[in-house]
């Protein structure tokens, strides 16, 4: 809380800010008495609030791009930035309004001279946060028996899934995990609740950047659909798709996309 003894650490801190708006979100839910589209929106807005408070306090001279900030979405002064805060105060907003749903997360990453250099992902009702200062250890990653014989499990948006994956987990013989949040899709191939996550058709930086850093430093893959880096902190914060997988799936789910597309 404001006053209270930050992390120095730039790994630390982000874990340590994910926690706090996490802390403050589950308080809204259970005190506020609100509903629906008036608890999606004090929600929103108190960890937006809470998390431009304590990074005003303790990183003031860091630029940040924050979903719940529209001024940060053009320049702003984070382009020519050398260290910028992406943040999702509360992605999975859906399922935020929906108690005792746990499938939705806080999102806070560093973004340094091209690079995603720390991140962490509260999922606050799971009790759990994800982050670079100590990477998650998937389990049996590089195992080849991992799951042998069972079908890979692709993590899919519960509300609004793209059409190929449904073809994509067809062809791999895998089976969907609906689930809210892209923060809460990428970690659960880091919690070895599904094996990949495979989106397209619009997202923004902020829903991936943290839990990408957090991705990648565990060993997984990350990567565009067309298999490109993904890139953070552009002028345009579209960012529409992203795969992220154990590393040995990579190859199948991106030579099926390059086939068939994504339409
Ligand atoms: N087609 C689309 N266009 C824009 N944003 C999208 C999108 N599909 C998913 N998202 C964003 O990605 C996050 C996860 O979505 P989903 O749960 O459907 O997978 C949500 O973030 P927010 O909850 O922060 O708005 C949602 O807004
Ligand atoms: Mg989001």
């Amino acid at each position: 809380m404001p006053g209270v003894t930050a992390p120095t650490d730039d790994h630390e801190f982000a874990a340590w800010l994910a926690e706090q708006a996490g802390a403050r979100l589950l308080e809204v839910r259970a005190t506020s008495g609100l509903e629906g589209r008036e608890l999606k929106d004090a929600g929103d807005a108190a960890a937006q609030a809470l998390l431009a408070e304590l990074l005003g306090i303790h990183r003031p001279h860091d630029a940040v791009l924050s979903e719940e900030s529209a001024e940060t979405h053009g320049d702003s002064g984070r382009l020519t930035a050398s260290r910028v805060w992406i943040i999702d105060p509360l992605d999975g907003t859906r399922e935020f309004s929906e108690p005792p749903r746990d499938d939705w997360a806080v999102h806070v990453a560093l973004w340094s001279a091209g690079s995603l250099v720390a991140g962490a992902v509260a999922q606050p009702a799971l009790g759990e946060t994800f982050h670079t200062g100590r990477p998650p250890v998937v389990p049996g990653l590089g195992a080849g028996s991992h799951r042998a014989g069972l079908p890979p499990r692709i993590a899919v948006s519960r509300s609004r899934p793209p059409a190929f994956v449904t073809a994509l987990a067809d062809s791999l013989g895998a089976e969907l995990v609906p689930m809210g949040s892209a923060g809460v899709k990428m970690m659960s191939v880091v919690r070895d609740v599904a094996d990949g996550y495979v989106h397209a058709g619009g997202q923004y930086e902020w829903d991936s950047a943290a839990p990408v850093a957090v991705a990648a430093a565990a060993g997984l893959h990350t990567s565009r659909v067309d298999g490109s880096a993904l890139v953070y902190n552009r002028a345009d914060p579209y960012l529409p798709d992203v795969v992220v997988c154990r590393p040995e799936l990579a190859g199948p789910i991106l030579e099926f996309i390059e086939r068939h597309g994504i339409e």
